[in-house]
């Protein structure tokens, strides 16, 4: 893990004339650099730089990834591909937990999406002034997250304090995201989580976003939808998330509420 971070690393380091061809407006770029979340309708800018970028199936993206630092490609590729393994193992405890079958969607999560975030935070001089991140959930099934320092900070469900997420060297962390809650018909919900800077250290994280196939749609599993637990989402995908987010204010609303149900 230590290998990709590195190449993470040397990508931002580059002198900026090596990024900007990849800089654009567009959230369906399959690969993206830039700063903040979304440059065309922030309000405020974020301290963050980022690089995104589409993952799997890997023989369908990996030539559009940096060229630059070499090694970038080989590294990111392994790690790409051994999450999105790891994230097939998840889901299928997470669908047993749920009593559905464990190879539930098999077919479609193999072939689904993996948006890889590359984000560095540099250190900032006025941290309170500033947030990496704000606000909000990941969009997809869940979210593989690997983090040099501390700044992750999650909201517990009903409560309004923001809880650090402890550094753990190695350790990799799991969001559930809008899709699942989605997908369980609201047993479970995605985690709102930022990012906050810190005035002495850069921090570096990759967050592994997994979901169907960017236009293919996920709905509340049928095995879970019954007279006591009526259907609570509509259903959605990626893409009608992309559009969400490229016409509307995300400080504003989140795209999950926009899918919920009201049922009497
Ligand atoms: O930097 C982090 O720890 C979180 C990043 C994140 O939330 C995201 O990329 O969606
Ligand atoms: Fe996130």
């Amino acid at each position: 893990m230590k290998d990709v971070v590195q190449a993470c690393l040397e990508f931002f380091n580059l002198p900026s004339e090596e990024k900007l061809h990849l800089v654009s407006e567009d959230v369906n770029k399959p690969v993206r650099y830039g700063t903040s979340l979304n440059h065309v309708k922030d309000t405020i800018h974020f301290w963050r730089d980022f690089l995104k970028h589409y993952s799997n199936p890997l023989s369908k993206w990996i030539h559009l990834w940096p060229s630059n630092p070499p090694s970038y490609k080989e590294k990111m590729g392994d790690y790409a591909k051994a999450t999105h393994l790891l994230h097939i193992e998840l889901l299928e405890a997470i669908f047993e937990s749920l009593g559905l079958d464990p190879k539930y969607m098999r077919r479609e999560i193999e072939d689904g999406s993996q948006v890889m975030v590359v984000n560095c935070y540099p250190a900032c001089p006025e941290p309170e002034m500033a947030l990496g991140m704000p606000p909000h959930s990941d969009y997809g099934c869940i979210t593989i997250l690997l983090q040099t320092c501390e700044g992750l900070e999650v909201k517990l469900d009903k409560e309004e304090k923001w809880m650090p997420v402890p550094m753990i060297e190695g350790a990799l962390l799991v969001h559930l995201g809008d899709h699942m809650e989605i997908l369980s018909n609201g047993v479970y919900k995605s985690v709102v989580h930022r990012v906050v800077v810190n005035a002495k250290k850069e921090r570096l994280s990759l967050a592994s976003l997994h979901s169907l196939a960017l236009e293919k749609y996920i709905g509340p599993a049928a095995e879970l939808v019954n007279e006591q637990n009526p259907k609570a989402y509509k259903q959605s995908s990626i893409k009608d998330f992309l559009d969400h987010i490229s016409e509307n204010d995300i400080m504003q609303q989140r795209f999950i509420d926009t899918l919920k149900i009201d049922n009497p």
